[in-house]
């Protein structure tokens, strides 16, 4: 008996996406179960409710997918269960998603999320830093990574255009001076009083590391 059908989870999504696509709350159940089963026996998200998970992990990352500037690549930096990376890829099968997440027990599961939802994700089970200079994407999400300011830092180099961060307003604070990023947008989240997208924009010339992935 699944935790919750494809209506209700349809319907905790209106507020981040009020009509979605045929097919796309199945797929969302079916990860919904894959990932109460594993964090019954592994932490892979403090987040425990059906209900909360779905508002706070799908909503969140559906809602971030629906303001993406223009992007064909997409890196998500420390993706950990999947956040925002795996349902962007799920709304916008238009982007190439590549999942960045060094925890093995994490890849574990998402090697199996991404078999089970049968969708094009590549997934870089190492630390970001350890990617070749010239891999980068036109778009980098981050989300709730533990030390947001080298992440930050780390990111930079990665992103061909924008860096979109997920956060609260007091974590916006914490976001370092980028030399070539400017924020370009601040979007608040759905349901929430604090949480915002925010969302830089490459301004100075390309790194010294530039290439094509
Ligand atoms: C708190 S979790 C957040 C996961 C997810 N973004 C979310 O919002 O639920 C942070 C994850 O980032 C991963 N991480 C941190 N630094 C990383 C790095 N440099 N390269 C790859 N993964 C990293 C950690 O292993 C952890 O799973």
């Amino acid at each position: 008996m699944p935790s919750l059908t494809t209506q209700e989870i349809a319907k905790l999504l209106t507020p981040f996406l009020p009509a979605p696509p045929e097919g796309l709350p199945e797929k969302l159940a079916l990860y919904l179960e894959l990932l109460l089963k594993w964090n019954a026996r592994t932490n892979l998200t403090a987040i425990r409710t059906p209900a909360e998970i779905v508002t706070r992990h799908f909503g969140e990352s559906l809602f971030t997918a629906q303001i993406l500037p223009p992007t064909q690549t997409l890196l998500d930096y420390g993706t950990g269960a999947g956040f925002p990376g795996l349902p962007i890829a799920l709304l916008r099968p238009d982007i190439k998603v590549t999942l960045a997440e060094s925890q093995n027990k994490k890849v574990s599961f998402l090697r199996e999320a991404v078999r089970t939802l049968n969708i094009p994700v590549e997934i870089w089970a190492k630390r970001v830093e350890d990617m070749p200079p010239a891999q980068r994407y036109d778009t980098v999400t981050l989300r709730a990574v533990d030390a947001m300011v080298p992440a930050i830092q780390g990111a930079e180099p990665r992103a061909k255009n924008d860096l979109v961060i997920l956060t609260s307003q007091s974590g916006a604070k914490e976001i370092p001076t980028l030399p070539s990023f400017a924020p370009a947008q601040t979007t608040p989240m759905p349901q929430s009083e604090d949480r915002i997208i925010v969302t830089f924009k490459r301004t100075g010339s390309e790194q010294p590391t530039a290439g094509s992935q």
